[in-house]
């Protein structure tokens, strides 16, 4: 059996609340493991934890109780550098650093790698263009980045984290923002990676074609870890989203498919309707 990238044990993160002296636990007892390579894809309603999570596997929150080992060493142990070196993050919502063009934004990704007085090498920009033609972004590399569309500005944020060759991407809703085929586009690639990648997504359809592995979250708490087929049942999908749905095998490729359907709720089974 292979080794977990990502061991984690009941971890538990609380937020101070901001209306009391109180706190808002945000994850409570996670314990799983993740295995090196996969696509995992993070699902659940809003609040259910999905970015917080993501915030404790890039070390920038340290859980309240619990442990995380990433690659079997305790993450908190690690230097900012080491493990910038192991996990690239794109975050949900960012903004471009004003007056960068986008091939200076996407060399960013470069830093981990280099010390302080060592510039950019021929290499360093092969490989920064590399990264903006995988993400569609060559045409641009030498426009200024604060005047990219939205999508754009999502494709160049991935860019910045393939340049920075890190073996695990978190990327937190990572098709926001993009058109369909870019939505497509951006999971195939990252799908071809090769890397452990951990997204967090609300398309459940997108996740079911894209995902090997997928983590759904309920306040806090693990519901189900599993392949799609294990996690992406009707009933449980109910009672979580709170809405009715059918999952339905797609006849030639076998993904599988979630259809909500807040009408069922209302619908009045066995009942026949009136002529
Ligand atoms: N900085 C913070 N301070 C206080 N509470 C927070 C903070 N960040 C998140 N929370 C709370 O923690 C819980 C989990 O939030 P989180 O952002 O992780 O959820 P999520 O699943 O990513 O949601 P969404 O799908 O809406 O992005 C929510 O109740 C949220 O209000």
């Amino acid at each position: 059996m292979t080794a977990a990238i990502y061991t984690l044990d009941q971890l538990c993160l609380a937020y101070p609340n901001s209306r009391s002296s109180g706190s808002v636990l945000a994850l409570d007892q996670i314990t799983l493991a993740i295995s090196p390579n996969e696509v995992v894809g993070i699902i659940g309603p809003n609040g259910a934890g999905k970015s917080s999570l993501l915030q404790l596997l890039n070390g920038r929150y340290a859980p309240n109780s619990g442990r995380i080992l990433l690659s079997g060493q305790p993450l908190q142990q690690q230097s900012a550098q080491a493990l910038a070196r192991q996990v690239a993050t794109v975050a949900q919502i960012s903004s471009a650093p004003q007056g960068l063009c986008c091939e200076q934004v996407a060399a960013m990704g470069l830093l981990p790698h280099k010390r302080w007085y060592e510039g950019t090498s021929a290499q360093d920009l092969q490989q920064v263009r590399l990264a903006l033609q995988q993400v569609g972004l060559a045409d641009k590399a030498q426009l200024r980045a604060d005047t990219l569309s939205g999508g754009e500005l999502q494709r160049l944020n991935i860019a910045r984290a393939l340049v920075q060759q890190a073996t695990i991407l978190l990327l937190d809703e990572p098709t926001n923002h993009l058109d369909v085929k870019y939505q497509h586009q951006v999971l195939q690639l990252l799908q071809g990676l090769n890397k452990t990648i951990i997204c967090c997504l609300h398309d459940l359809n997108l996740a079911a074609r894209y995902c090997q592995k997928l983590l759904l979250l309920e306040n806090g708490k693990v519901r189900a870890y599993g392949t799609p087929h294990d996690v992406l049942r009707p009933a449980l999908l109910q009672q979580v989203f709170g809405l009715p749905c059918v999952v339905s095998s797609q006849a030639d490729y076998g993904w599988l498919q979630v259809t909500f359907i807040p009408e069922l709720a209302h619908a009045k089974v066995g009942v026949p309707s009136p002529c």
